[in-house]
């Protein structure tokens, strides 16, 4: 393709790209040890703008090490939760003062548009500053025991910690694993998606900005695939978690992988999830968020509510309102600020994304999109397209898409309603539209699902629990369940008064602990 195409002249280009991207390890930028690189392209042009560094088993090798020794033997896992805490806040700050341009370079690397790229860059400094005080006012369990004994939790960060990441919002979720696994005291290698490194290229920056210390943070970029970084972290003996956010078939590979060595696992994997619109529902308030819920971010949002299952009394009015304002979302250039759907990360995913298009033409009813929109000839475009009438067993009513596509489909009763949204291998999210609250309550409790928004747009607070059931993941992460899971909960039991040791072996009688040394309390 030559720079004389539309798209080519359309895209916009940030200033002071960096000359390409390398990794970072033990505090140095460097080549892979091979000398290797891949292409990074933008999705409008889909050319190559620039050469990342293409991680294997030896770069990794590498990383792992710097990482071990900072563990083992520098001050990071060995500073006050405050100290940690001052550097995370610092880390936030920094961040948050950089946001137009991680947004700038998010959107030029994924697609994203970039009013929800500055969202998604804001949401990473939230959440570092969300650990940052998590992690000081985390209160650790302790319990009187009668015997005068105390037991208590000693949380313990566990190693260094493995951290794979997919290309949808890459900066932000990379900020939602590095900001427990750093606060909690560990040390991490990550390997964010081959698909957008850019943004990942400014964290060490921010990081040495804010005082962390050197080896504590490293970055391998490339693939995933066997000899690659994605694989050698995943089995590398040096790293007892991996948390991973990826696909579900992907997330079987590495728990496969992973298995010998016992890993701790977070896993949190793709998604098909119902929105389930009842007739009693604010249909206003109902179609604007079931819009926002499958086509922001592209539609490659894991959570996306990308099956909407709706009453039979108000279906006919839905499909037509709905088809109407699907219409109205405005696709453009992602640096356009009016933009509402960008540009598909990749070609690949857009010819998968496009497959499932035109299979949609054979397995349900066309009424909005189809394929390309009209005026972008070039680039990941997609029109949001909505398909109606489809079918349960239509593959995309059960396929994870991860596209501007929905499928909607009828249903009469309660228990209709709740069949079909279980009827799925996934179970991240579900969306419920109901006046009536016994419904919305009892829907919530049956639905199998990790995360139930009722009469509720996707916001969560970061307290609250991430994750999903079935093929959804594995573990949660968010709030407590991300301090827990990146920390070893060691239980120490000590004895105040005098000690009750049993008699065995002295030819005595074996009588129960007498409370001769009362509790003070
Ligand atoms: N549940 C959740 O919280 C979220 C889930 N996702 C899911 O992510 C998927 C989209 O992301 P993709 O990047 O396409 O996923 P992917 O599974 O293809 O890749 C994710 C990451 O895993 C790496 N990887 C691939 N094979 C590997 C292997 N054998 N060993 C170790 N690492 C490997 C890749 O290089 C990449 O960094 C969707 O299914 C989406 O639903 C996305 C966001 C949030
Ligand atoms: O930060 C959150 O709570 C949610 C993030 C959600 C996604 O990344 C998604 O739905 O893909």
């Amino acid at each position: 393709m030559s720079d004389n195409t539309a798209a080519a002249q359309a895209r916009h280009v940030p200033d002071d790209l960096p000359k390409g991207i390398q990794h970072y390890i033990d505090g140095e930028f460097v080549d892979s040890v091979d000398g290797d690189t891949f292409d990074v392209i933008d999705p409008v042009s889909n050319q190559a703008y620039m050469q990342a560094a293409s991680g294997k088993k030896a770069d990794i090798d590498r990383a792992v090490a710097a990482a071990k020794k900072a563990f083992d033997e520098g001050p990071w896992p060995r500073m006050l939760p405050r100290e940690r805490s001052r550097i995370l806040h610092r880390i936030a700050d920094i961040v948050e003062s950089r946001d137009a341009r991680l947004a700038e370079l998010e959107s030029f690397d994924s697609g994203l548009p970039i009013t929800q790229a500055l969202g998604q860059a804001r949401r990473a400094a939230e959440n570092f500053r969300f650990f940052a005080d998590l992690i000081v006012a985390q209160a650790d369990d302790t319990f009187k025991v009668p015997g005068r004994q105390i037991n208590y939790v000693n949380r313990k960060p566990i190693g260094v910690a493995g951290l794979i990441t997919p290309w949808n919002t890459p900066f932000m979720l990379e900020s939602w694993k590095l900001g427990p696994a750093l606060a909690t005291g560990n040390t991490v290698v990550l390997k964010p998606a081959e698909f957008t490194p850019l943004s990942a290229s400014l964290w060490p920056g921010i990081f040495e900005e804010a005082g962390l210390p050197k080896g504590v943070f490293n970055l391998v970029n490339g693939f995933g695939e066997e000899g690659f970084a994605g694989d050698s972290l995943v089995k590398h003996p040096d790293v007892p978690l991996i948390s991973f956010t990826g696909e579900s078939r992907t997330g079987q590979l590495i728990f496969a992988n992973a298995a010998p060595f016992l890993k701790g696992l977070s896993m949190e994997l793709g998604g098909k999830s119902p929105a389930v619109v009842f007739a009693d529902a604010d249909l206003d308030a109902a179609i604007d968020a079931t819009i926002f819920g499958v086509f922001s971010l592209n539609g490659e949002r894991c959570t996306a509510g990308s099956r909407i299952l709706v009453q039979r009394d108000v279906y006919d009015e839905f499909v037509e309102r709905y088809a109407a304002q699907a219409k109205r979302v405005k696709v453009g250039y992602p640096h356009d600020e009016t933009t509402e759907v960008g540009a598909l990360v990749h070609p690949e995913h857009f010819a998968k994304v496009m497959s499932y298009v035109e299979l949609g033409k054979q397995e349900g009813r066309l009424v909005a999109g189809g394929g390309r929109p009209k005026g972008f000839p070039e680039g990941n475009f997609v029109a949001p397209t909505v398909f109606a009438d489809v079918s349960p067993d239509a593959r995309i009513f059960q396929e994870e898409i991860f596209g501007p596509v929905v499928a909607i489909t009828p249903f009469d009763t309660d228990e209709e309603a709740l069949a079909l949204a279980n009827n799925t291998k996934y179970g991240l999210a579900a969306y419920v539209w109901t006046n009536d609250l016994k419904r919305a309550h009892n829907f919530a409790q049956a639905v199998e699902a990790g995360m139930v928004w009722l009469n509720s747009n996707n916001v969560r607070d970061l307290r609250t629990p991430f994750g999903g059931v079935k093929a959804s993941g594995l573990g949660h992460e968010g709030g407590y369940r991300s301090i827990d899971f990146y920390t070893d909960q060691q239980a120490v039991h000590i004895t105040l008064g005098k000690v009750h040791n049993p008699t065995f072996g002295k030819q005595e009688h074996h009588t129960e602990v007498e409370l001769d040394d009362p509790d003070p309390r």
